[in-house]
């Protein structure tokens, strides 16, 4: 597959945030950011795997990304032109998908049409042919309790994406998941990023390899140390690689590649100096 591409605008820039909770540094000066990546002849989103040991804060970095909450400095600005971010405009997926229980999977996802201001008319088509895209045209009519954990999964990614402005952040999207289902998820996932051109997607997961295989870019959270090999508190963005560059993004069966695997034993190989 030809990877033949350009970088265009910043669409999502974070500039020198910093949190600080309960007197202990979290983020200390995290600047980072995401450029559309154009590709002739086709619409193509941008995918960032999101990596870090356990404890390192990409959950807090997520929920600013998000405008959950706010740094203590800094700030995230999103879109062409680039706006400070606000909630409601990056869609949030996290592992337990809350849905409204009492509404069908069509009706959760007329909710997000509406709270986007799809116009009445336009709602109800523009909610089934995301169903017909996500494999859910049978579910239409169903209660949240009465789906699979795939199947809440999709019409939580489904319901976000209706009602944000192009960007996904999504929580361990693979986690639980047997190696089928996680092939599904990946898929999918890349079918949403060639949705639309702006369409971005932020993966924070514990999975290295199957977040590697979906991704553009990969970002690692980690700790710098001082000369006596002592870490200073804060958490960054130490670490940026760029799959393009290696020939391992967009490609089919990637993850049957030697190259691809040395990439993993890489990043694994880099956790455990953080
Ligand atoms: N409310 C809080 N007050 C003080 N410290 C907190 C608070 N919430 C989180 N922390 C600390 O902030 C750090 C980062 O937490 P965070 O949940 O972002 O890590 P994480 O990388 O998402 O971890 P995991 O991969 O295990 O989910 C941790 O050391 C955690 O103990």
């Amino acid at each position: 597959m030809s990877t033949v591409h350009e970088f265009k605008n910043t669409i999502l820039k974070v500039e020198n945030v910093s949190l600080n909770l309960g007197g202990n540094q979290i983020l200390r000066d995290v600047n980072v950011d995401i450029r559309d990546i154009v590709r002739p002849g086709m619409s193509q989103g941008q995918i960032v795997g999101f990596l870090g040991p356990s404890g390192i804060g990409k959950t807090k970095f997520f929920e600013i990304l998000a405008g959950l909450i706010k740094p203590d400095s800094g700030q995230v600005l999103l879109g062409d032109p680039l706006t400070p971010v606000q909630v409601g405009r990056v869609g949030v997926v996290q592992q337990s998908y809350p849905l409204f229980g009492h509404r069908t999977v069509l009706g959760n996802l007329m909710v997000a049409a509406a709270r986007k201001g799809i116009p009445a008319a336009e709602r109800k088509a523009k909610c089934e042919e995301m169903l017909a895209h996500f494999g859910l045209e049978g579910h239409a009519h169903r209660f949240p309790a009465e789906l699979s954990g795939g199947q809440k999964q999709r019409v939580a990614i489904a319901q976000q994406l209706l009602c944000s402005d192009h960007f996904l952040l999504l929580d361990e999207p693979f986690s639980g998941l047997d190696i089928i289902m996680i092939e599904k998820v990946c898929e999918l996932l890349r079918s949403i990023a060639a949705l639309h051109e702006h369409n971005t997607i932020i993966v924070v997961s514990h999975d290295i390899e199957s977040s590697a295989s979906i991704a553009d870019t990969l970002w690692v959270m980690g700790r710098d140390r001082d000369d006596q090999g002592n870490i200073i508190p804060g958490s960054r963005i130490k670490h940026t690689y760029n799959l393009i560059e290696r020939g391992l993004a967009w490609q089919e069966n990637v993850m049957s590649r030697r190259d691809f695997h040395d990439l993993v034993d890489e990043v694994r190989g880099l956790f455990k100096t953080l």
